[in-house]
């Protein structure tokens, strides 16, 4: 049996943790897809964003006839886009895998790991042990066990393969009111699909603030097909190539005929396979490995982190629970804890949306004091010069103390626009501080945030002001 120093199981944040301080470890990497990388650069969070822009640039015209510029859309070319993301992805995945292959100190194992006792692992017909042993198994995409499924597996899609096709649908149906319904409901409707979105409760984006959450269902309605409080009851083909999903609302039976249907009913963690019982690993529910405040697993020199231990399953969180877990790798008698105090989050559709903090409904529940400022996109120069209509800046702040509370954004850039409140909240900084202590580049779309900030103070006039 081979032994390492350390073992890590996953390619994704599990590769990035394996940098030049771990260079005099023996370290073993197992990866069970044949694709190196993980989610985010293979089949998440990159290529999603780079089929978001030519949906943004698609969906165009429309904006600049309101401005008075005649952009006459000629179509999109759903192969060349395709070809061109993944050209680049693969590439990428491809040379982290050599690159990773040709590291003196790094062992990488092809094969899905599973443990065998405590500190042992068996990879196909290897088993090999290790001192310390991280897992990064990630999660993958929930299945729907829903009849007549398998007559149709070649037209149901997830976010893992719905990319990669050939042809782009005519006509899609999209199950799910999530982050990734959302996005691809902009993906393929500003390509120029017709696209259906089905989701079973009333509301999208349901962890949102709810006025946001309310806005965006308002501003997507008017770009492809909502049909909210329907369950699916089955699917079946229909002639060559076409899905009939039938749902059902208050006992009423609809049906949605489409060339293809996504599922996006949100992801399970890749912990099933590994035999966690054997190395005495506990699971939460819904198989998440339990981990303490320094990422330690129930069972000694056992680390887990990334969407398989986290409770939010998002890059930026993975990246920040990688760096925890090299520090305390390298630094077994400094362990630190990851910081979870402010986890932004951002959902690039059309409208964008982007929120940090607690949301109004929140504090409002845990009686927490607060004050609430809306500041419009259209009534600052940057969102005249847009024409902006229905989007806004919502800001929630402690009163007493003038810290902010929450922010919420929908509208364009708003990933970015919230950059400066989540540093704001990140570092205790104050309102006043935040809205006057600064200058803020006028005309630029950032003065609805500055906008907002002087909202909240115009709302409650913090004591030290009014002297
Ligand atoms: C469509 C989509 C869009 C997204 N967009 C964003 C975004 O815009 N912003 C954002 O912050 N997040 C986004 N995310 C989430 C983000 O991709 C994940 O949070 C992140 O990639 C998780 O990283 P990870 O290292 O935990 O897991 P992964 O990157 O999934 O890596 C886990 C790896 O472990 C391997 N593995 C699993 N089990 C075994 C085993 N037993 N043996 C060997 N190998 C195994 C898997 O094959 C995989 O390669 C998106 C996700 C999706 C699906
Ligand atoms: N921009 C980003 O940061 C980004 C983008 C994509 C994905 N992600 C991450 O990936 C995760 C997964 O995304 P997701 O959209 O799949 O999940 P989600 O949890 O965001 O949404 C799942 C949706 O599916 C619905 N649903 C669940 N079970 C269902 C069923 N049986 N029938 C019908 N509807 C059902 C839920 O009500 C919900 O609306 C997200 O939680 C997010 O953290 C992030």
């Amino acid at each position: 049996m081979q032994h390492f120093d350390l073992a890590v199981i996953g390619s994704g944040s599990g590769n990035s943790l394996i940098d030049e301080r771990f260079s005099d470890w023996n370290v073993a990497l197992i990866e069970r897809d044949p694709v190196f990388g993980g989610t985010c650069l293979n089949r998440g969070c990159i290529p999603t964003k780079m089929f978001v822009i030519p949906a943004d640039l698609a969906a165009s015209p429309a904006e600049a006839k309101r401005l008075g510029v005649d952009l006459r859309r000629e179509g999109s070319d759903w192969r060349a886009i395709r070809d061109r993301i993944f050209g680049r992805i693969d590439a990428v995945s491809a040379g982290g895998l050599d690159w990773r292959e040709r590291s003196e100190n790094v062992t990488v194992f092809h094969g899905e790991a599973s443990f065998t006792g405590p500190k042992t692992l068996k990879i196909g017909d290897d088993e090999i042990s290790a001192d310390q042993i991280v897992i990064a198994t990630g999660s993958r995409p929930r299945r729907l066990d829903l009849p007549g499924l398998d007559e149709v597996a070649d037209l149901v899609y997830t976010s893992d393969d719905i990319m990669r096709i050939d042809k782009r649908p005519q006509r899609l149906v999209i199950v799910g009111g999530g982050y990734i319904a959302a996005e691809f409901a902009h993906i393929f409707g500003g390509l120029g699909t017709d696209v259906t979105l089905i989701n079973r409760s009333d509301r999208l984006l349901r962890s949102y603030d709810r006025e946001v959450a309310d806005q965006f269902q308002h501003l997507l309605s008017q770009k492809v097909k909502l049909r909210l409080n329907q369950a699916l009851s089955s699917v079946e083909r229909e002639g060559d190539g076409i899905v009939v999903v039938t749902t059902d609302r208050n006992g009423i039976e609809y049906e949605y005929f489409a060339d293809g249907l996504l599922l996006a009913i949100g992801r399970d963690r890749n912990s099933d396979a590994l035999n966690l019982a054997a190395a005495g690993i506990e699971t939460r529910s819904a198989g998440q490995i339990r981990v303490d405040a320094e990422h330690r697993t129930s069972a000694p020199g056992v680390w887990a982190m990334g969407d398989v231990s986290s409770d939010h399953l998002l890059k930026h969180v993975a990246n920040a629970e990688t760096r925890t877990v090299q520090h305390n790798l390298l630094h077994p008698d400094d362990l630190q804890e990851t910081d979870y105090r402010y986890v932004p989050h951002a959902v690039f559709s059309s409208p964008q949306v982007a929120a940090v903090g607690a949301t109004e409904e929140q504090l409002r529940q845990w009686g927490v004091p607060y004050v609430v400022a809306t500041q419009r996109y259209a009534d600052v120069a940057y969102g005249w010069a847009l024409e902006d209509e229905g989007h806004f800046v919502k800001l929630l702040a402690d009163p007493s103390s003038w810290h902010l509370l929450g922010a919420h954004i929908i509208g364009p850039q708003a990933s970015t626009l919230i950059q400066p409140l989540i540093q704001a909240m990140s570092f205790g900084q104050r309102v006043p501080d935040l809205a006057r202590g600064q200058y803020w580049i006028h005309p630029a779309l950032p003065e609805v945030v500055e906008n907002a900030l002087l909202g909240l103070l115009a709302a409650h006039q913090p004591a030290e002001l009014g002297k």
